[in-house]
């Protein structure tokens, strides 16, 4: 598609210069007019250098303020700290103060100049300008109407689209980072189909196989696409460094969190990642978690991977509704208090958890009437993990048998002041199953693999404001904890470690984690398909 040129108004100043090729003029000379037009050129080139430098300074500033955007809330305080130290021993050494403001007016210049590509939202080069022209066109049919009374609408055939996008950043590549634009007053943005179409557009032209955040500002009228890097992958199970209650669900992106855990990735790399952290215990607000996906989309892993954390606070219970012995591991291993995988097994180990739970309310409740401290059996977590519940509710009925279910209402209702915290995994599928204590007191949810953004919706209520990834690797999904924002998630790997397809060092570094046997290795199960 064919560049346009820039208005007048938006004409950079050097050009404004005589062209060298121009036609000569054969007209007698005006003195008075060549006199004007010099003087004119040297106030030109006077004001040149401030121009630059303040273009300069307002992309240094705008880059200031993108770096202190992705800074994690935690480091913000330790980074205004150095900056101020630096500034005070600039300010104190000898001609300190001139030597900055040189360096600063260097700096400047050196941005200010014109970049072939610019990633700073300033002068975009020619191909920049060509996609941010070929984007605009495709809005237009869009975001314009057909008999639109204004003299200079947003988005019109022969628009401008420096009018409507206010800025712009480019990769190093030249594919489009971040877009910020206004839209039309008339424009639905409180229809979720409208929305959906738009970010639907800007997308395929943005670049497809990437990820992209949309933000709608709804009360200035502006959209604003930025393009997200991958999540951190490759971060297998290991000892997370949290607080007592905190669980790790899995890594997210930077600015949506104010922390970071460093880990070490597979190739043995220690670094920084920032994860999304489910608080459990007395003062959680989302004490029970239910994580729905496809299959073989990654939920089993996540409760192994929640069990191998849980295991360092407190004891274990794992009822195994998909009956694969996927989490016989743990079978025998201390503060494992049980694996069941049976609807008979199941019942009684969810019995057992009903009156573990009544046991400690009303110890707890004996202890607070005496002004004592809860003993160390009524305050130890207690983690109840339930694989697939919808197949062992489906089992019970065919037996004849209570619904294992029922009894997981005492724990979700009550669980939360001692500690008692029930994770469930199922497939979306089996979601139609689930009781209403399930789906009104599991308030911490996640959905895993190529869910559809309604299936989102549905658990999470509300759908995420990135759009899908172009491939679902598994782990790959979205968690929302409370009425909190939708994050991004990648879950780490935490194989059974008895899955002799998975890799090796994963095998090896979820075997750490556990804590020592109790009577003997649990035997490995008889070679299962894998599913
Ligand atoms: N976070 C992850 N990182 C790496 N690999 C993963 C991750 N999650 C799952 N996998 C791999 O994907 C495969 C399926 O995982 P998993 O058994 O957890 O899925 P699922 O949702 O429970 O499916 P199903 O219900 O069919 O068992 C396994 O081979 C597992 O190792």
């Amino acid at each position: 598609m064919a560049w346009r040129p820039f208005p007048p108004a938006l004409t950079p100043l050097h050009a404004s210069h005589p062209h060298p090729h121009h036609v000569p003029d054969l007209t007698p000379p005006d003195r008075g007019r060549d006199l004007r037009r010099a003087a004119a050129d040297h106030a030109l080139d006077a004001l040149h250098l401030p121009a630059v430098a303040a273009r300069g300074l307002a992309r240094l500033a705008s880059a200031v303020r993108r770096r202190w955007e992705r800074t994690p809330r935690d480091r913000r305080g330790p980074a205004l700290f150095a900056v101020a130290t630096c500034l005070l021993v600039l300010w104190l050494t000898p001609y300190g103060p001139l030597l900055g403001a040189v360096a600063l007016a260097g700096a400047a210049i050196r941005q200010g100049r014109d970049r072939p590509s610019d990633t700073a939202g300033g002068e975009p080069g020619e191909a920049e300008r060509a996609r941010l022209q070929t984007l605009y066109e495709a809005l237009v049919p869009h975001l314009s109407l057909t008999d639109d009374p204004r003299p200079q609408p947003l988005y019109a055939h022969d628009g401008d689209w420096r009018r409507a996008f206010t800025d712009f950043a480019f990769t190093e590549e030249g594919r489009l980072a971040r877009l910020r634009l206004r839209y039309p007053p008339h424009f639905g943005d409180g229809d979720p189909e409208a929305r959906a179409h738009l970010q639907e557009l800007l997308c395929a032209k943005a670049g497809r196989g990437r990820e992209y955040h949309f933000a709608w500002e709804e009360e200035v009228g502006e959209l604003t696409l930025t393009a997200l890097p991958p999540l951190p992958a490759g971060v297998c199970a290991q000892r997370f460094v949290t607080a007592p209650g905190e669980t790790v669900l899995g890594f997210t992106d930077l600015h949506t969190v104010r922390r970071t855990v460093p880990v070490v990735d597979e190739g043995g790399e220690r670094r920084d990642v920032p994860p999304v952290v489910w608080r459990t215990g007395p003062r959680s607000t989302e004490p029970h978690l239910l994580a729905l996906g496809h299959p073989g989309s990654g939920t089993t892993t996540l409760l192994r991977s929640i069990a191998l954390q849980a295991l360092r606070q407190g004891e274990v219970l794992v009822v195994d509704g998909g009956g694969a012995g996927e989490y016989a591991f743990l079978a025998g291993r201390g503060r494992v208090a049980a694996v069941e995988s049976t609807p008979a097994g199941a019942l009684s180990a969810l019995e057992w958890v009903v009156r573990e739970t009544e046991r400690r309310l009303l110890a707890a409740n004996r202890v607070r009437q005496t002004g004592r401290d809860a003993p160390e059996d009524v305050c130890r977590p207690l983690w109840v993990l339930v694989d697939r519940p919808s197949v062992l509710s489906h089992l019970a009925r065919a037996e004849g048998q209570r619904d294992p279910q029922d009894l997981l209402q005492v724990p979700l209702r009550y669980g939360r002041a001692v500690r008692v915290t029930v994770a469930l995994a199922d497939q979306f599928e089996g979601a139609g199953e689930l009781t209403g204590a399930v789906r009104a007191y599991t308030r911490a949810r996640v959905v895993l693999g190529a869910a559809t953004p309604q299936e989102v919706r549905a658990v999470l209520g509300e759908a995420p404001s990135t759009t899908p990834p172009p491939e679902v690797p598994p782990g790959r999904g979205y968690a929302r904890l409370g009425s909190g924002p939708v994050h991004r998630l990648q879950v780490p790997a935490a194989p059974d470690p008895f899955d002799e397809e998975a890799a090796e060092p994963q095998r090896r570094a979820v075997l750490e984690l556990l804590p020592e046997p109790v009577a003997g290795p649990p035997k490995a199960p008889a070679r299962r398909a894998v599913r």
